[in-house]
């Protein structure tokens, strides 16, 4: 019985969150002693799904359908359940991002599968007991969980697992479904992109900047920062409630959950609902003038300064070591 890993793609390209979840559903497959099949719904050339063949996957599913064209839980997860059924797959592997939090729950619920979002590790096989550490308390907290059904749904938290090149290939073949039309209860009619900047659940670097910035005007330095590392800008909760950034990059336990590799917080003081947002960060830097602020707990580089005289000097050394580079 393969495993099944659900690939979403964004514009036809698949992100690196991608390429970790299927080496991890690799991994997960070679603790099965079984094989691995990859399912991708939308416009992908055969030449970008046969990349995941790379990271581990034997067998690729192409699903295209115009009624697919944009991104409906219903169908999708129907679409992703019959694949599983189809290929006998007990264990269904997807990332826990925007779209992959919406499938899994419902994924589970077609197939009457236990479900583990936010996993941030392989699962442990002991006794015959499949657990697996996740995320609780929206990232302020880990557990640990059992899954006793006898089919699962994991759902990845991004950065949480290396990519793996394998050097391996993968067949790709054409998956048709009969897409049901009680699955299209809500239909996407239009998407209008917002911004052609690096989206923030996705980015590998995040600039963010707190209530220390004093006011909006001051912003130039963290987009500067953030453009120059090819990063995404965030803010904590207050920042966008003033208006000062718009509330899609409000960080924390009641905006978006980052994990990126490094997270560079300025003038931000590190409350609780602010860190439960970026645990998940490799790297932390905090650029704050008070050496009590909570931050410097969590973080990994801490520099106590003012932000106006700190940010500015960063700047030009990235500039200068990109200049030399
Ligand atoms: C139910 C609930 C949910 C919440 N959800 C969220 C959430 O999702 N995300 C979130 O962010 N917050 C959230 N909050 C708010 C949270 O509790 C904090 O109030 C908020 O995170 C503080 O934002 P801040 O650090 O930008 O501002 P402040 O707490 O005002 O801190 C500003 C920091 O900037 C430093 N500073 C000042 N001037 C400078 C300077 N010149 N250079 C360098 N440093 C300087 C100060 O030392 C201070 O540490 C929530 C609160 C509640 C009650």
């Amino acid at each position: 019985m393969p495993v099944l890993v659900y690939t979403e793609n964004a514009g036809g390209k698949f992100k690196k969150s991608i390429f970790e979840v299927v080496s991890y559903a690799r991994a997960i497959a070679d603790a099965q002693n079984t094989s691995l099949t990859a399912i991708s719904i939308g416009d992908v050339s055969a030449d970008e799904l046969a990349t995941l063949g790379k990271y581990g996957a034997d067998k690729v599913l192409n699903v295209s359908n115009a009624k697919l064209k944009s991104f409906i839980n219903q169908a999708y997860a129907s679409v992703v359940a019959e694949a599983a059924k189809s290929e006998d797959a007990d264990i269904v592997v997807l990332s826990n991002s925007f779209s992959g939090r919406g499938l899994a729950p419902r994924i589970g619920v077609k197939l009457d599968a236990g479900v583990a979002d936010g996993a941030v590790s392989l699962p442990e096989l002991s006794g015959g007991k499949f657990s697996i550490k996740k995320t609780a308390f929206s990232g302020k907290a880990f557990a640990t969980v059992e899954l006793t059904s006898a089919k699962k749904v994991i759902a990845l938290t991004p950065n949480s697992y290396k990519v793996v090149d394998k050097g391996t290939s993968a067949k790709v073949e054409d998956f048709t479904v009969d897409v049901k039309e009680s699955d299209f209860k809500a239909m996407v009619k239009e998407i209008v992109q917002s911004t052609d900047k690096v989206s923030l659940p996705d980015a590998e670097i995040v600039v963010s900047g707190g209530r220390g910035l004093k006011g909006p005007e001051n912003w130039g330095m963290v987009e500067e920062l953030a453009n120059l590392l090819g990063g995404a800008t965030a803010c904590s909760k207050p920042v966008s409630d003033a208006g000062w950034r718009p509330h899609s990059e409000h960080v924390g336990q009641t905006g978006i959950a980052v994990s990126p590799n490094l997270y560079i917080a300025i003038g931000i003081s590190g409350a609780i609902q602010h860190l439960a947002g970026i645990s998940r960060s490799k790297v932390i830097v905090v650029i704050n003038k008070d050496p009590e602020a909570p931050f410097f707990k969590v973080a990994d580089y801490g520099i106590v300064g003012d932000a106006f005289e700190v940010v500015p000097k960063l700047i030009e050394a990235v500039k200068a070591y990109k200049a030399t580079a």
